[in-house]
């Protein structure tokens, strides 16, 4: 009698986010995340130092909405490294208008939604330095959505476009009529986002009543506890995405 062991390789995939306020840093083992950190700029060449030196990262994905972080190169010589751009193969149909101009964060979503919903229709919330809003068909073609300003540009932007307005600081709104300038803001934008996000979620219900909803980004727990609608809350999703991608183009 003999034992046969199933042979597993495994590949350690580093996993790296370049949104315009954080940098998402993330290794997967396989398809399983294994480590996360989400680092300002300033940080994220230290935390990629750790990475690479707790683990064995045999490939790369790197995707950014802006340009490449100057000491990127010095890090990634001698690995595969996928940089994500709107010619890279992805799982999907990319009707798009203008996929040239499409956010690269926007199509690892949208990867995220044809993975893990096959043939569903999907609309993912990604609540992040802007809020934006991505449909995939049931027929897996990505449609689009919409680009909104997010939770801290909002109560940034009152600040910085009116002469007495502060600068408010995200906290639970204990009622919807504001009752001095600070909860008025706070109303303002945290009651509308929520409003609006569920006003946005009834508009795509009443379209396509088989509908999954998905939010993601870095407001997705304080907002996940306030939105109405049925949601699935995951703040990796678009990390999720990036690996797919990774993979349908390395072992796909
Ligand atoms: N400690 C924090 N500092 C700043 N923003 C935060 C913090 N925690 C959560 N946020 C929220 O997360 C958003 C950024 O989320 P993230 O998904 O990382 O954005 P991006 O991918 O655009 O960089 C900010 O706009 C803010 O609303
Ligand atoms: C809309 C975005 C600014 C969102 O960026 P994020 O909030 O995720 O940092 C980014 O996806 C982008 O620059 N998009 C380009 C325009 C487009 O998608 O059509």
């Amino acid at each position: 009698m003999f034992c046969k062991f199933a042979s597993f390789v495994t590949y350690m995939n580093l996993v790296i986010d370049q949104g315009n306020t954080f940098v998402k840093l993330a290794v997967f083992e396989n398809s399983r995340l294994v480590d996360l950190d989400s680092v300002s700029y300033c940080e994220a060449e230290e935390m990629l130092k750790k990475i690479f030196k707790k683990n064995e990262i045999k490939q790369v994905i790197w995707s950014s909405v802006g340009e490449a972080m100057p000491f990127f190169d010095t890090f990634l010589d001698n690995k595969v490294v996928l940089r994500l751009t709107s010619e890279t193969l992805v799982p999907f149909f990319n009707n798009y208008g203008s996929p040239r101009s499409l956010g690269v964060d926007r199509i690892a979503l949208a990867a995220a939604a044809a993975v893990n919903y096959p043939k569903k229709n999907v609309l993912v919330i990604d609540a992040g330095t802007c809020i934006t809003f991505e449909f995939k068909n049931a027929n897996d073609e990505y449609l689009g959505g919409a680009i909104a300003p997010g939770i801290q540009m909002r109560f940034k932007a009152l600040h910085d476009y009116t002469a007495k307005l502060p600068l408010v600081s995200l906290a639970s709104v204990e009622d919807f009529i504001g009752n001095n300038t600070e909860t008025s803001i706070l109303s303002g934008v945290v009651n509308n986002v929520v409003q609006e996000i569920d006003g946005v979620i009834n508009q795509y219900l009443a379209r396509f009543e088989d509908l999954t909803v998905i939010l993601t980004g870095g407001d997705t727990l304080f907002l996940a506890e306030r939105v109405k609608n049925t949601i699935f809350a995951n703040p990796n999703f678009l990390l999720e995405g990036l690996n797919a991608i990774l993979e349908h183009n390395t072992h796909g």
